[in-house]
């Protein structure tokens, strides 16, 4: 059996945005090839939306029509570099502002995926990718990894190799410093981006055509009305009940 054997007629349309911030432009170009890899499914409608200093004004990040557009999305890919071992503050910004959706839980069971560009091998970038999975928790997202096997780990390998730096989170990269972003980085890398891109689009398509299920969203004003009524019929567990 052949891929076009079992590839649908019709693909499923799904919204993949990836949503980045970068200041020297390097972050920009891994933006960039992922969304290119999510662009090579049939079906897929893919947005590359930069995060701009611009848009923020004391400490916070405004823009109506990339939340509604985040807020249309079936996938949504965050990316920055990785600035003294933490998002960049201008992404912060950002995800701060999504603390509307966070209250509607407009963004429940959207997939999420996560990407970070740094001048060191390591960088601590991991600190990264872990506070974007923990910003897609608190939104209720379902979090995707890079899902490939490890390269430039043997004596063959190379920094041209996919998933060079072995980072399955999310997608780690790194840019010389002392180079604009098209020679400072690594084919692998990109590569990886591009795969990467391609995989979330497909699990996207995956996803929305699963049995169909209407995910339950919650105020904080509902949720604590059902934690009183579970304690009212008495059978909350302890912790709810608060004894
Ligand atoms: C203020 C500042 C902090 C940085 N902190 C780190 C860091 O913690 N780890 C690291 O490996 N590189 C660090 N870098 C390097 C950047 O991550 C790197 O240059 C990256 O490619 C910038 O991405 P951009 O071109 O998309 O802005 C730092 C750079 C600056 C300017």
């Amino acid at each position: 059996m052949t891929i076009d054997d079992i590839a649908p007629e019709h693909p499923p349309a799904v919204t993949v945005t990836v949503v980045y911030h970068s200041v020297h432009g390097h972050t920009r170009l891994l933006a960039e090839h992922l969304a290119g890899g999510a662009r090579l499914v049939p079906g897929a409608r893919v947005h590359l939306v930069e995060i701009r200093a611009e848009d923020v004004t004391a400490g916070r990040w405004h823009d109506a029509e990339v939340l509604a557009l985040l807020d249309r999305s079936d996938a949504i890919v965050l990316g920055c570099p990785t600035l003294m071992g933490s998002v960049s503050a201008v992404f912060k910004a950002f995800m701060e502002a999504a603390f509307t959706p966070f209250t509607t839980q407009a963004w429940k069971d959207k997939l999420a995926g996560g990407f970070t560009m740094s001048a060191s091998q390591s960088g601590d970038k991991l600190a990264v990718l872990e506070q974007l999975a923990v910003f897609g928790a608190q939104l209720g997202m379902q979090w995707i990894g890079v899902g490939d096997m490890p390269g430039n780990n043997w004596s063959g390998g190379t920094r041209d190799d996919v998933n060079r730096l072995g980072s399955w989170l999310g997608l780690m990269s790194q840019s010389h410093a002392d180079q604009g972003p098209e020679r400072a980085g690594s084919r692998g890398d990109l590569i990886t981006a591009e795969r990467y891109g391609e995989r979330i689009a497909r699990l996207a398509q995956r996803w929305v055509n699963a049995v169909p299920y209407e995910t339950p969203r919650m105020t904080e004003h509902e949720a604590r009305a059902l934690s009183a009524s579970l304690r009212e019929r008495g059978d909350a567990p302890a912790a709810l009940s608060g004894s």
